[in-house]
């Protein structure tokens, strides 16, 4: 188990009576294999990249250079683009968050509907200050996880109504971390989600929100 849980049937078919137009997709076509066998080092390369860009401090030539490079990978991946349905990012499930560059990288342990484990790793470019991760990165991270643990409840898409993090204690970066998320209530289209970010034994936060299941065909 890497991005997501691999024994979950996560391309449901659309009821034959559901408005896909605008609407989110009721499938969610996940992969193993787009992209490519190389799609994971990719991602982390850029990863890697963003860690370079948070602490280096270039010489103007070297923003020149790099800036130049930068243009013409930039000019490579525009003949390639695809609408977001189709991309690798975030729907390869055997790489870490499902090859989504925007999430903080994270394992599933395990996951179902009674709730999702993983290992999560902040990166040196989440940084916030003097050494830890920003906060904003760490609600993402609940945010993702604490969306999935919905997902998997309810067999289907749920949006975020509200998400309070409770910041407990400093959350390191480049350790991994034990987030774990679960439905605590369901209430119809309602999901109580809680969750907990823990270093070992030390609660570094914890997560209070409300998922909503969507409606065939609502956005
Ligand atoms: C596996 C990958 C997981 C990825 C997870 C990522 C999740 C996300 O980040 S989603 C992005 C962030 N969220 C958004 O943009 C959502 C924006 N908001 C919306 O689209 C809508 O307000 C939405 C869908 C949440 C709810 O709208 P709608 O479906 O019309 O439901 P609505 O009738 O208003 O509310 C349903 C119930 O929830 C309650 N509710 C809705 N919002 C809130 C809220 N913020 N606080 C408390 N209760 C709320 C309503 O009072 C209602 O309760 P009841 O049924 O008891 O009367």
């Amino acid at each position: 188990m890497t991005g997501a849980p691999r024994d979950t049937k996560w391309n449901p078919p659309a009821p034959e009576d559901s408005p896909q137009g605008g609407g989110f997709r009721a499938e969610f076509d996940v992969t193993t294999d787009r992209g490519g066998p190389r799609y994971g080092e990719f991602v982390e390369q850029v990863r890697t990249f963003m860690d370079k860009v948070r602490y280096a401090c270039p010489t103007p030539e070297l923003a020149d250079e790099v800036i130049e490079e930068l243009k013409q990978f930039n000019a490579k991946l525009d003949t390639m683009l695809v609408d977001e349905w189709h991309t690798p990012s975030g729907t390869r499930i055997d790489l870490p968050s499902r090859g989504n560059i925007t999430l903080p990288p994270y394992e599933i342990t395990d996951g179902g509907e009674d709730g999702v484990s993983a290992t999560v790793e902040f990166r040196r470019f989440h940084l916030g200050g003097n050494g830890v991760a920003h906060g904003g990165h760490v609600a993402v991270a609940f945010d993702d996880l604490g969306g999935m643990a919905a997902a998997l409840n309810v067999h289907g898409v749920a949006r975020t109504a509200y998400l309070t993090v409770n910041y407990r204690s400093l959350t390191p970066l480049e350790t991994p971390l034990t987030l774990k998320t679960w439905v605590e209530r369901r209430d119809g289209r309602k999901l109580f989600v809680k969750g907990t970010l823990h270093e070992g034994d030390r609660l570094c936060a914890d997560l209070d929100a409300l998922f909503i299941a969507l409606r065939p065909g609502q956005a």
